[in-house]
């Protein structure tokens, strides 16, 4: 599938009683990358828990490329191109990589997964260790191969650098940045790690409560110390 458009309109969402997303309205080009950024606790997670079709919609409107998907289950959704990367690492602890990689394909024949390792070279290597053997980068290498072998075309990723070394932070944006300039994906990055995040997306969205404080550029973020300290706290860009 290639790219698609991700048209976010007035959406409300929460879980249960609790409304936690207000009036959310934001489009996403088909091909675009978006940072969704915010100090813990606004509402970056559920964003993308919304999207995936994994909370309570209250009101408002999401479609993919113009076909409305609101109302359809998470797996409705994936079927309409939304690949969902949630923060929680999901590695099936006793198959292999390999084996793990298998699930991804559904449909698809099993020599795809070479995208997949020549995305992340590190996982051919490791291709017959089990899942519980994997360091946390790879778990997070492996949890996206498999999504991305599902062919989505809007890609949400959820801090996926969370606790992760530099050094497998830096492998993991190049894969990021290739996926991205690939042109077969529309992305959205949650990601704690500012400078990470804005060296990545092209447009930026601040959430604050539940609601979009802030939305621009991120070289209009990066001069606009103000709005850095004020929605995304000390320490600012790091
Ligand atoms: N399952 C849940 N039930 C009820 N409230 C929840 C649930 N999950 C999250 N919340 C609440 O929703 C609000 C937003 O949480 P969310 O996880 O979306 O924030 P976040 O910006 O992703 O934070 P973080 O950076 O810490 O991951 C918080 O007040 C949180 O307590």
């Amino acid at each position: 599938m290639p790219a698609a458009s991700l048209e976010i309109e007035n959406l409300s969402a929460g879980y249960g009683p609790t409304r936690v997303l207000e009036d959310i309205t934001i489009t996403v080009p088909a091909g675009r990358r978006l940072a969704v950024l915010g100090r813990n606790g606004m509402g970056k997670t559920t964003l993308l828990a919304s999207l995936a079709g994994q909370t309570r919609r209250y009101g408002g409107r999401i479609a993919i490329d113009g076909a409305d998907i609101s109302t359809a289950a998470s797996a409705g959704r994936a079927r309409a191109g939304l690949g969902y990367v949630p923060q929680e690492r999901c590695v099936f602890p006793s198959l292999t990589v390999e084996e793990n990689l298998f699930v991804g394909l559904k449909a698809r024949p099993k020599d795809a997964i070479e995208e997949a390792y020549a995305m992340f070279p590190r996982l051919k290597e490791r291709r017959s260790n089990l899942g519980n053997q994997l360091s946390g980068g790879e778990q997070q290498m492996l949890t996206t191969a498999r999504t991305i072998l599902g062919r989505p075309s809007v890609l949400l990723l959820d801090e996926p650098l969370e606790g992760l070394a530099p050094v497998i932070c830096e492998e993991l944006m190049i894969a990021f940045a290739a996926l991205a300039t690939s042109g077969d994906m529309t992305i959205l990055l949650v990601e704690q790690r500012i400078q990470s995040a804005l060296d990545f997306a092209e447009d930026v969205i601040i959430l604050e409560r539940g609601r979009i404080a802030w939305s621009g550029t991120p070289d209009a973020l990066s001069k606009d110390q103000q709005t850095v300290d004020r929605l995304l706290g000390v320490g600012g860009l790091h």
